[in-house]
């Protein structure tokens, strides 16, 4: 049985105050119905004092992002062992919005892959097309180059540590969600493509999520079919009760 995430990113949101605000109302929430890993995603200056803050909760901490680098000359960015050090246990990688605002490449996104499993952390690996490309009916391809030149570097076993997060990037902040039909669609796809390259087994464990304007009136509908098993969510993740309505849909 594939393991359910639901995953809150932050984005630049959040100073400490409101972090730990945000954490504590979060606390609140009774998650252990829903049978469902919660994770939250809050930017790098809040981590350590929400690891401090978590207490006996269940919920468990990502980055946003990661260097690919040990550690030495590379001002503003944030090492590996940095974040080990701080409690994280997964990292975001290849968020669309690393990828279109830095430019951060599939290349790039392979050694930051490997770094991260290096050092022991779960990975949510982002891919999603654009607009345009939807428009085109070019989807399938680019999530298949995005899977190949990030992430098919890895073994089979090494996959067991990564999480797949569709995310199309005409649906991310902009209110308009994918179809739960359009999204099990090319989830359906994703597992295919890792059936080819891997084999079956893989395919079927690695969890694959949506993400893209997913709010507490869509998660059920989205959360209900077959190969979507959870969700990477933005906005609706900066309200607790939201947060808590959309972990609850499953
Ligand atoms: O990482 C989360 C995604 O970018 C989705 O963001 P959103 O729920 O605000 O559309």
């Amino acid at each position: 049985m594939r393991t359910q995430i639901v995953a809150g990113n932050w984005k630049m949101n959040c100073n400490l105050d409101e972090s730990l605000h945000l954490l504590n109302a979060l606390k609140l929430k009774d998650f252990t119905k829903a049978e469902v890993e919660v994770v939250i995603a809050p930017p790098y200056t809040n981590l350590y004092a929400i690891h401090q803050n978590l207490s006996d909760s269940s919920i468990k901490i990502s980055s946003q992002n990661i260097n690919e680098n040990e550690e030495g000359a590379y001002t503003g960015e944030i090492s590996p062992d940095m974040l080990k050090s701080v409690g994280v246990e997964y990292v975001i990688i290849g968020h669309s919005e690393r990828r279109a605002i830095y430019n951060e490449s599939n290349e790039l996104l392979a050694e930051k892959v490997t770094s991260a499993l290096k050092h022991g952390f779960k990975i949510m690996f982002c891919i999603g097309e654009m607009l345009d490309q939807r428009k085109a009916e070019k989807h399938f391809d680019v999530v298949k180059k995005q899977l190949e030149k990030g992430l098919f570097h890895l073994s089979a076993s090494e996959m067991k540590h990564v999480v797949i997060a569709y995310e199309p990037v005409w649906a991310i902040g902009t209110g308009e969600t994918a179809s739960p039909e359009q999204a099990q669609d090319i989830h359906q796809y994703i597992r295919q493509v890792l059936a080819e390259k891997y084999n079956q087994d893989v395919a079927e464990q690695t969890s694959i999520l949506y993400g893209g304007s997913v709010k507490p009136n869509n998660a059920r509908e989205i959360f209900a079919k077959k190969d979507v098993d959870g969700g990477l969510i933005g906005g609706a993740s900066l309200d607790a009760d939201s947060f808590a309505e959309i972990v609850m849909s499953f």
